[in-house]
């Protein structure tokens, strides 16, 4: 019977579970308030246009239609709206927003992960600089700090690099083309295939690395220091160097690692991006980055903008689940509600107990292990 069934990857969640997400959601929610960040909510349903930037690789939006016949998408990504938003509105720049709600994204059956997920995450919207990148950095790693989660290594890429490596490589186009595409999916016998003809050059001592260039921060910087000089490269590495000179400043525990051989987390990412994970687990905590273009998807103007979104799910699988204790019973005849009431604002840990009788009360006392309070004796 199909609809006792749940839709693959959907879940439901029940009494400690919901309450800690919803525990942790307020407590990020608190701390982008106090960082000056104002709310942004938007629908859950938006025309499928509004997506178009997404790589749909790793996932595609679930699809529906409108009265009209239109095609509307359950939101697959929380940024993009917001990309919608600032270009339909003229709101005056710069601006931060926060927000939090759950994606719905269609992944392979049988892949295990859930397609519907809480996310709560902020939106810097006009500031270009630096500055910006490394507010959703301590936004990032402060709200790890404050839900006391340990051991939190950052994982720093750049959109950009592949591409700016390959722009120098004397190869032919088609052939960088078929390159990026090796050394994304690790494809190492045709990889080293196509850069043969550059053995012997200045660039052999990086390309016979580049698909393992992930890991260790100044192992990695040594390698891309071995290319020719070229201020495009340069650049790059300078802002991932001062990105972790700032995390080791700011965050002491807190470990930076580098990976320039992966394609960009989000097609829309222009810039440096990040990634928080912990050791215990390969899903990661936050994830975000700068995206100066995405904007030119709706409006003719660029605007510079960053980002970082939290895994709601991932943070509240590292939170100690407690299981609460059984609530003390008040049990009450129907005319004593006030006092029954009264009762209840007083206690921490009590519920009303809405049974007819007293048998019934004390055997639903005895059965939930709770104390029972009955009011009835006191009349
Ligand atoms: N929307 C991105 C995260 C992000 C927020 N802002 C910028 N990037 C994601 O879901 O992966």
């Amino acid at each position: 019977m199909k609809n006792k069934n749940l839709p693959n990857g959907t879940r439901d969640e029940l009494g400690v579970q919901a309450e800690a997400k919803e525990v942790v959601e307020n407590q990020l929610f608190q701390s982008f308030r106090r960082r000056g960040f104002r709310k942004l909510t938007t629908p859950v349903l938006e025309y499928q246009d509004v997506f178009k930037p997404l790589n749909q690789n790793h996932y595609r939006p679930y699809q529906l239609l409108d009265d009209q016949g239109e095609t509307l998408v359950l939101r697959p990504d929380l940024t993009l709206p917001v990309a919608r938003v600032m270009s339909t509105t003229g709101i005056e720049l710069p601006v931060k927003w926060y927000y939090g709600g759950d994606v719905f994204r269609l992944k392979k059956q049988l892949s295990g992960s859930y397609n519907q997920l809480t996310q709560a995450g902020v939106e810097i919207v006009g500031y270009g600089g630096m500055k910006a990148d490394w507010e959703c950095l301590t936004v990032a790693l402060s709200g790890c700090h404050e839900l006391n989660i340990q051991s939190v290594v950052v994982e720093l890429s750049q959109a950009t690099f592949v591409d700016t490596v390959m722009a120098q490589l004397p190869l032919p186009s088609p052939t960088k083309v078929t390159l990026k595409t090796a050394l994304y999916a690790k494809d190492l016998s045709r990889y080293n295939h196509l850069w043969a003809p550059l053995k012997g050059s200045e660039y052999a001592p990086f390309l016979s690395e580049w698909p393992w260039l992930f890991g260790n921060f100044d192992d990695i910087l040594a390698l891309v220091n071995t290319l020719p000089k070229a201020p495009r490269i340069t650049k790059l590495v300078d802002q991932l160097t001062a990105t972790r000179s700032f995390i080791a400043q700011q965050f002491p525990r807190v470990d930076t690692t580098l990976d320039l051989s992966v394609p960009s987390p989000q097609a829309y990412y222009t810039g440096m991006t990040f990634r928080g994970f912990t050791a215990s687990s390969a899903d990661y905590l936050f994830s975000g980055g700068r995206y100066d273009d995405l904007l030119t998807n709706f409006q003719k103007v660029p605007v510079a903008a960053v980002g970082v979104a939290f895994d709601i799910d991932a943070l509240v699988q590292r939170q100690p689940l407690r299981k609460p204790d059984a609530p003390v019973l008040i049990y009450f005849e129907n005319d004593q509600w006030p006092q029954a009431e009264q009762l209840l604002a007083g206690l921490p840990n009590a519920t009303l107990c809405l049974v007819d009788n007293q048998a019934a009360a004390e055997a639903l006392a005895a059965s939930s292990g709770s104390q029972l309070i009955d009011l009835t004796k006191s009349r």
